[in-house]
């Protein structure tokens, strides 16, 4: 689905990405692990074309994605969701909502809200009521519902457990699951908890000053002492 081969990423001297290739298949949550400042922001940004890469590939559905802009991404079949749940507190949720309609090239259609609002029956039930008013939960279902609205085959989800009870993540963990089986949605999944996103992924790519330094089953990562240990804080 998408595969990123020797990426280098920098932000002047700071070499944030080096010689990254790994590849996140069809219909799995891969998640991307590690410490502070291991990288894993600017992968996110750097696939969905927000930073440039000083050098390296990144290809989605076989097509090198290079040089496109990141507001071509949604035609593409890519939705990012950016760390710190950007929802827009002074509009409705349904509104946020239909913002993420914008990038499909078409008008928003009923069914293309209501397959949210199946999803994530808050946000349905609250639809009419200003974002301000949503728990962290809700703020983090309602970015996922927002990018879910320009119909992605391909989301990169930042951080969405940040700050959030254990139960809470677990809930979002379990519809993130729950789509990727029923949708064949592919997920690229940033965080910091390794633990609970090795609970939800199929696959785990450990990132260590900018460096893969594992790419294993999760099953098989969550396993591994030494490197939960060394690397994922468990
Ligand atoms: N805008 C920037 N300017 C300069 N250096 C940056 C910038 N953004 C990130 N960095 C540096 O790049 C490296 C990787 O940062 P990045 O944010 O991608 O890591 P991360 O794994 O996502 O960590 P965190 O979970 O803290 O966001 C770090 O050394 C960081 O200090």
């Amino acid at each position: 689905m998408l595969t990123l081969h020797e990426l280098s990423t920098s932000y002047g001297p700071v070499k944030a990405l080096q010689q990254v290739s790994f590849t996140a298949r069809e219909g799995e949550i891969t998640a991307v692990l590690g410490a502070n400042g291991a990288g894993k922001t600017t992968l996110l940004r750097t696939v969905s074309g927000l930073q440039r890469a000083d050098s390296g590939t990144i290809e989605l559905e076989g097509r090198r994605l290079g040089k496109v802009a990141a507001d071509r991404m949604p035609g593409l079949g890519m939705a990012h969701v950016p760390e710190g749940r950007g929802v827009i507190t002074e509009l409705t949720i349904e509104e946020n909502l239909r913002l993420g309609g914008l990038g499909r090239g078409r008008r928003v259609q009923p069914a293309d809200l209501d397959r949210v609002y199946d999803l994530f029956a808050i946000l349905g039930d609250r639809r009419a009521a200003l974002a301000h008013t949503l728990s962290g939960g809700e703020r983090q279902m309602l970015v996922i519902g927002r990018a879910l609205m320009a119909g992605p085959r391909m989301l990169l989800l930042d951080e969405p457990s940040l700050g959030l009870a254990p139960r809470i993540v677990a809930q979002i963990f379990d519809l993130l699951r729950g789509l990727v089986q029923s949708d064949g949605l592919s997920v690229l999944l940033v965080e910091q908890n390794a633990r609970s996103a090795l609970s939800v992924a199929d696959h785990g790519v450990v990132l260590n000053l900018g460096r893969v330094v594992a790419d294993d089953d999760a099953a098989t990562l969550a396993a591994d002492d030494q490197l939960r240990h060394a690397y994922l804080g468990f």
